[in-house]
């Protein structure tokens, strides 16, 4: 076939007709949760990409270009609850670059632009990943602060800004009697953090990055509201400014003389000759980033000399004097692919996503933490979805959102396993705990070496000279699973080990041994039960003195003890539950592990027995210890707080809280001297 050479190659297929405005429409979507609603639904790397390959098909086929289109635009409509501020002159955006060929193509156009032989100064910034805002200072003092909005249209954010700590109500020195500054609002990363963290406990909104938060906060309704957000501002150009003032004749000392009438500017900015101090600049910005106080997305290269700026002037959305050079994206897009249940050295169960792999922050991101159950639940996530994975920083790469737009039809739930991977024993998640547990302490291999650590430390099992060190060999040798196993260490064995004659041998197994008479609190508190320490092990001895009595207890009998509520209850009967634990224990008794019978409470001094206590105020008598001592004694509970369970509060002088609670819930209320005659 031959080439007609008048067949306009030049002409757009209807596909490609079809795929600009269907990028035209998802732009313009995209746009507007971005820039009117601050909940963008797709990472900024997406947005660029479908932005350049619009770009991209616009130039190639002039005929698709569109007065309408999302490249022709700044920002996003400002809102209607806003006053309109119209900007004297519009704020626009600012071209990128990608990579160094990129940069190098912007500087070879505005080398020809200008004629110059290569030698153009430019001034150097980070790259603020906030909000732009102009803001209007009269006779020095800040009347008027405006969003960018759509660049000619702004909204009136004049309250909010006034909130935000370094930004100067009031400038000094020798300001202009009329000045715009424009600049970035941004929230700080450790600021972010924490207002996140905090909001999260609180069960309030939390933001997917600093520039949502920075965005989405300065836009409230409610000033009081930005107030407590903490935002700051930095300075990175002049608007309109009255002609009483010098202006200084580069970018970079103008910086100076905002920075002199008072406002803030990065200390990060810097001026560079040639392209080759960009990217030595690039390098040395990209290389601190994480150290940076705030989030950055980029550089900024700006032609420093005015006069050249004004002869280079602007194309219709962005300036040409300037070009923002992105850093590698630290939020991008992959699909889940299935979710591993990981098992911490505590038992704590950690659900991790197995990721198509995907390059997030310079680096390739194939996992993600899910955190726990709740997450998984807050997110909404599911297996097959499309997700934006953030890495910033030495953080873990975390997943911020799901993209539902992109969600398959069979996209799978995840379900949280019931039994451990690794051991099998049950998982239990204690009320109000978000983290769920393996209850194999004692045999889940995933915990053995903290186990066996905790086992033989000295408050526990007590044996002499079996330090974390020779523990650890032990494990990696697959010597020892479970503490039952370390009664059955023999000498000849263990003499095996680097470092570790006969003689040294003798004695371990000798510790051993002599470990295997101990006590019963001691025994309990060895198991590692979660949240029973040594206290609450003496008390659970005290109160049952048999150790098959504390196995079988219910749930409320283990209640009765002191100092166990309901939380640590379910702790203690859920490892007792597990046949796995039961099975040690046995091994253990049968290896010889002995201990004194506990005496018991005889009947007729437990005249208490089965009631609960909770001290409060200040005692006269006696010290509110020796109380407590005392009505334990006689087998009673004492508790720190108020409950429907509670038999009677006992209330010294000055009590507050905990008898106005005990008034409320209609529970008895007793003096010292009825306490006094209690005790008789
Ligand atoms: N995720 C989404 O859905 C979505 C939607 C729209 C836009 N976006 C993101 O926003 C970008 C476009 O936004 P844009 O038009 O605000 O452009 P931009 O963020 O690429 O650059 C212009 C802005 O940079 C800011 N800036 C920070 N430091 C500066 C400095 N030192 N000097 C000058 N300006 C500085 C200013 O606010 C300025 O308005 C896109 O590239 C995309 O990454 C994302
Ligand atoms: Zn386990």
């Amino acid at each position: 076939m031959t080439k007609d050479l008048f067949d306009d190659a030049s002409q757009a297929s209807p596909e490609q007709e079809r795929r600009a405005a269907y990028l035209r429409d998802l732009l313009t979507r995209y746009n507007r949760e971005y820039y009117e609603l601050d909940e963008p639904s797709v990472p900024d790397a997406e947005y660029d990409r479908l932005f350049r390959e619009l770009q991209q098909l616009e130039q190639d086929y002039p005929e698709l270009w569109h007065p309408d289109s999302p490249t022709q635009k700044v920002g996003g409509q400002a809102l209607d609850a806003f006053t309109q501020v119209e900007h004297e002159t519009p704020m626009l955006s600012l071209d990128n670059a990608f990579s160094e060929e990129e940069f190098n193509a912007f500087v070879k156009k505005i080398t020809e632009r200008l004629d110059s032989a290569n030698d153009i100064a430019f001034c150097c910034e980070p790259k603020l990943d906030g909000a732009a805002v102009s803001l209007l200072y009269e006779k020095g003092v800040l009347v008027r602060a405006a969003t960018r909005g759509d660049g000619q249209t702004g909204e009136d954010i004049t309250a909010n800004v006034r909130t935000i700590r370094n930004v100067p109500l009031q400038l000094v020195e020798d300001f202009p009697v009329r000045l715009e500054v424009r600049g970035e609002v941004f929230m700080p990363t450790h600021a972010f953090e924490q207002y996140n963290q905090k909001a999260a406990a609180a069960g309030e909104k939390t933001f997917a990055n600093p520039r949502n938060a920075a965005a989405g906060s300065l836009r409230q309704l409610d000033s009081r509201i930005t107030a407590r957000r903490p935002l700051h501002f930095y300075a990175y150009s002049m608007g309109v400014v009255s002609e009483d003032s010098e202006l200084a004749p580069t970018h970079f000392e103008r910086l100076q003389q905002l920075q002199r009438w008072g406002l803030p500017i990065s200390e990060e900015i810097t001026v560079v000759e040639k392209a080759t101090g960009c990217y030595t600049y690039y390098q040395d910005i990209l290389q601190r980033r994480e150290n940076l106080r705030y989030e950055i997305d980029g550089i900024v290269l700006k032609v420093n000399s005015i006069a050249l700026q004004n002869d280079l002037g602007f194309v219709s959305r962005a300036p040409r004097w300037a070009i923002a050079w992105k850093f590698p994206a630290q939020e991008e897009l992959t699909i889940i692919r299935g979710v591993d249940f990981q098992v911490g050295r505590t038992g704590a169960i950690t659900p991790v996503a197995r990721l198509e792999p995907v390059a997030v922050g310079g680096v390739t991101v194939s996992n993600a933490t899910l955190h726990n159950a709740d997450e998984i639940a807050r997110l909404d996530i599911r297996i097959g979805d499309t997700v934006i994975i953030r890495r910033a920083g030495d953080v873990i790469p975390q997943v911020v959102q799901v993209v539902h737009e992109r969600r398959p039809e069979h996209a799978e739930l995840i379900v949280f396993p019931q039994h451990c991977p690794v051991c099998e024993s049950h998982i239990e998640r204690a009320e109000g705990e978000a983290v769920a547990r393996c209850t194999g302490g004692l045999i889940c291999a995933a915990q053995r070496r903290e186990a066996l650590k905790h086992f033989a430390s000295r408050k526990a099992i007590d044996i002499d000279g079996l330090g974390d060190k020779l523990i650890e060999q032990l494990v990696e040798r697959d010597w020892v699973k479970s503490p039952a196993d370390l009664y059955r260490l023999r000498v000849r064995e263990l003499a095996h080990l680097p470092r570790m004659g006969e003689k040294s041998a003798e004695k371990i197994v000798a510790a051993i041994g002599a470990s295997k008479q101990t006590t019963l609190p001691r025994f309990l508190y060895a198991l590692g039960i979660r949240e029973v320490g040594e206290a609450t092990a003496a008390n659970l001895a005290t109160h049952f003195s048999e150790l098959s009595l504390i196995a079988e207890a219910t749930l409320e009998q283990l209640e009765q003890v002191n100092d166990v509520g309901a939380i640590v209850a379910s702790h203690i009967y859920q490892f007792f539950r597990e046949p796995h634990n039961q099975q040690v224990i046995d091994e253990l008794i049968e290896l010889g592990i002995q201990w004194p019978a506990v005496e018991k409470l005889a009947e007729s001094e437990a005249t208490l027995s089965g009631n609960t206590y909770v001290l409060t105020g200040t005692l006269t008598q006696m010290t509110r210890d020796e109380a407590k001592q005392a009505l334990q004694a006689r087998g009673a509970k004492v508790s720190g707080s108020v409950s429907a369970k509670t038999t009677a509060v006992i209330a010294g002088d000055n009590a507050g809280s905990k008898l106005t609670k005990a008034e409320q819930l209609g529970v008895t209320i007793l003096s010292e001297a009825d306490l006094i005659d209690l005790l008789k």
